[in-house]
């Protein structure tokens, strides 16, 4: 059974409520028929009713709640919860009226209150319209320093990794980690690939050096990044700083880096930062025609998850199924 269908299976064991703020967008009503058809989850669509129902016009939307926030009865509560949590930024009461008033607002609330157990958008928002409430309202994860987020990579007919599965990181959130982020990333990483994933993680630090055969600040960073994640997290597989050849492939591996206990059998890549991390992941998903699930959100309190704006239906179902799995952590 591939990934996705054991994610969906155990997500149906025990359905969790999923909240939707883009609730009329095209390609999520269509994800949001899928959905409740499979019994996947309870799905919560935010927006005026009239708007979702003309956008959903042929599509079965009918096992989905509609809330429009402006007519909610919670919508005080939230503003007054929300107006709490930020007076001391210096927000006033009509601030957080306008803030909760946003879809993606109001449903980060749903999910801090306990209304959902979790919540996905991002398919019309760029990423920082997600993760901005969800820091302000949701925050970190205890004893986490840093959200990050990593993508399940699936890419057919290869032999790296593990079977052609991979986790890659952090791909969407961390624009210029420093080395305890990049640390906490790595840490964060593996334990998707463990939990989420089901497989055992071997976590290389990417760079454009292996083992010193480049020298610069960019490299000693990445170097430093590993040395911090080997003492956080000792019973984890991790190394670097290695180039991608030799962090997946046996024979570079086992040249660049002998010795080593992750080079050529590398499953989870971290990348240095945002730039080659996103581009990365996209570069393998178009060209390798690899299925990218994700992002998955890492150490943030609560399952919220973001979308890449160019997602699928069938991405937004994944993304759907994974939040629901993590709801259930
Ligand atoms: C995610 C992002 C919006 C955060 O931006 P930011 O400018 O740091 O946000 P703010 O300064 O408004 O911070 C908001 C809050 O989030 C917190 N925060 C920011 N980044 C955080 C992180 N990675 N983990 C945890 N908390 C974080 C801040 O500490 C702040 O908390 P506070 O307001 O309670 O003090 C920003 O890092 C970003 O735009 N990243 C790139 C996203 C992107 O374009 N990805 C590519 C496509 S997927
Ligand atoms: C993850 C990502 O790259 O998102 P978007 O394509 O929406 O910028």
């Amino acid at each position: 059974m591939s990934i996705l269908n054991k994610i969906k299976e155990n997500a149906k064991k025990n359905k969790k409520k999923i909240v939707l703020p883009e609730g009329s967008e095209p390609r999520t009503l269509r994800a949001v028929e899928i959905v409740t058809k499979e019994g996947i989850a309870d799905l919560v669509l935010l927006g005026n009713e009239n708007e979702i129902k003309n956008a959903a016009k042929g599509i079965d939307i009918s096992k989905a709640e509609i809330i429009d926030p402006l007519k909610s009865d919670k919508f005080d509560l939230y503003v007054n919860k929300f107006y709490e949590m930020r007076k001391n930024k210096g927000i006033t009461i009509e601030d957080a009226k306008k803030a909760i008033a946003d879809t993606m607002y109001y449903g980060c609330m749903m999910v801090k209150l306990g209304d959902a157990d979790g919540m996905v958008s991002g398919a019309i928002h760029p990423t920082a319209d997600l993760f901005r409430p969800a820091f302000q309202i949701v925050k970190t994860a205890p004893g986490v320093k840093v959200v990050s987020s990593a993508f399940i990579m699936e890419v057919p007919d290869c032999p790296y990794g593990s079977d052609g599965v991979f986790v890659f990181a952090d791909c969407a959130v961390n624009p210029l980690p420093d080395e305890e982020e990049l640390a906490a990333i790595a840490i964060a990483s593996a334990k998707t690939a463990k939990v989420l994933v089901g497989i055992e993680p071997r976590v290389a630090m990417l760079s454009f050096s292996t083992k010193g055969s480049g020298k610069h600040e960019l490299v000693d960073k990445v170097r430093n990044a590993t040395e911090i994640a080997k003492k956080l997290a000792p019973d984890i597989l991790i190394d670097g700083e290695m180039q991608l050849d030799a962090a997946i492939i046996k024979e570079v591996g086992e040249l660049k880096a002998p010795g080593s206990p992750v080079a050529g059998k590398a499953n989870v890549l971290i990348f240095p930062d945002l730039q080659s991390g996103n581009i990365g992941y996209k570069l393998v998903q178009r060209l390798a025609k690899a299925n990218a699930i994700g992002p998955v959100s890492q150490g943030i309190g609560a399952p919220i998850n973001d979308l890449s704006r160019g997602c699928s239906v069938d991405d937004i179902v994944n993304v759907i199924a994974i939040t629901a799995l993590q709801a259930m952590q």
